[in-house]
């Protein structure tokens, strides 16, 4: 598969997987639970192992991907809350089951590990930083990705564009 095209695979499924953190954040929200689940988190990075070895990937690669992605997520649903609290008005009054939210970052973090590897050696190659740069863009424009989504599509893209974005701040910003 050609590279940039194989990097827009990935990115797609990067940007499906943080427009879920609107509906974790939701029901964090609702729940009173903190965004940070380290239990869960620890479950994830283990499917990523198993995952990583069935599929004959390097383990660090792929949980250091899947941890981008995990702190995306986590940005986004810090930079949501926090508007809902300066702005209750629009904060949910009602989330959605956690457990089924999880079950589909379950699955898209399956198919970002299967793309990983069709994809290989594409992080180093799309890490030409202007092509990442554009492919984000165009992800980020097809989706309609508006604040905090596209800052958290930059923080999940961190490790694959193998860059850290110049002027990018700590949190991704
Ligand atoms: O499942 C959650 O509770 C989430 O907030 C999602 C997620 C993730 O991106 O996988 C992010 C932060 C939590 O610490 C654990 C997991």
């Amino acid at each position: 598969m050609e590279s940039t095209r194989a990097f827009g695979v990935l990115a797609r499924l990067a940007a499906r997987r943080v427009l879920t953190a609107d509906r974790v954040a939701a029901a964090k929200w609702v729940s009173g639970r903190s965004i940070d689940d380290p239990a869960r988190e620890r479950q994830v990075l283990d499917a990523v192992d198993v995952r990583a070895r069935e599929l004959g990937i390097d383990r660090a690669d792929a949980r250091r991907i899947i941890g981008d992605q995990i702190e995306a997520s986590k940005l986004v649903q810090r930079r949501l809350h926090e508007h809902w609290r300066n702005n209750p008005r629009e904060a949910p009054t009602a989330g959605p089951d956690l457990g089924r939210v999880r079950e589909e970052i379950s699955r898209i973090d399956a198919e970002l590990l299967t793309a990983l590897r069709r994809a290989r050696p594409v992080p180093a190659a799309a890490g030409a930083a202007g092509a990442c740069a554009r492919t984000r863009a165009d992800v980020a424009g097809e989706l309609l990705l508006g604040d905090p989504y596209r800052q958290g599509l930059r923080r999940a893209l961190r490790g694959l564009c193998g860059t850290r974005d110049p002027g990018a701040s700590p949190d991704g910003r």
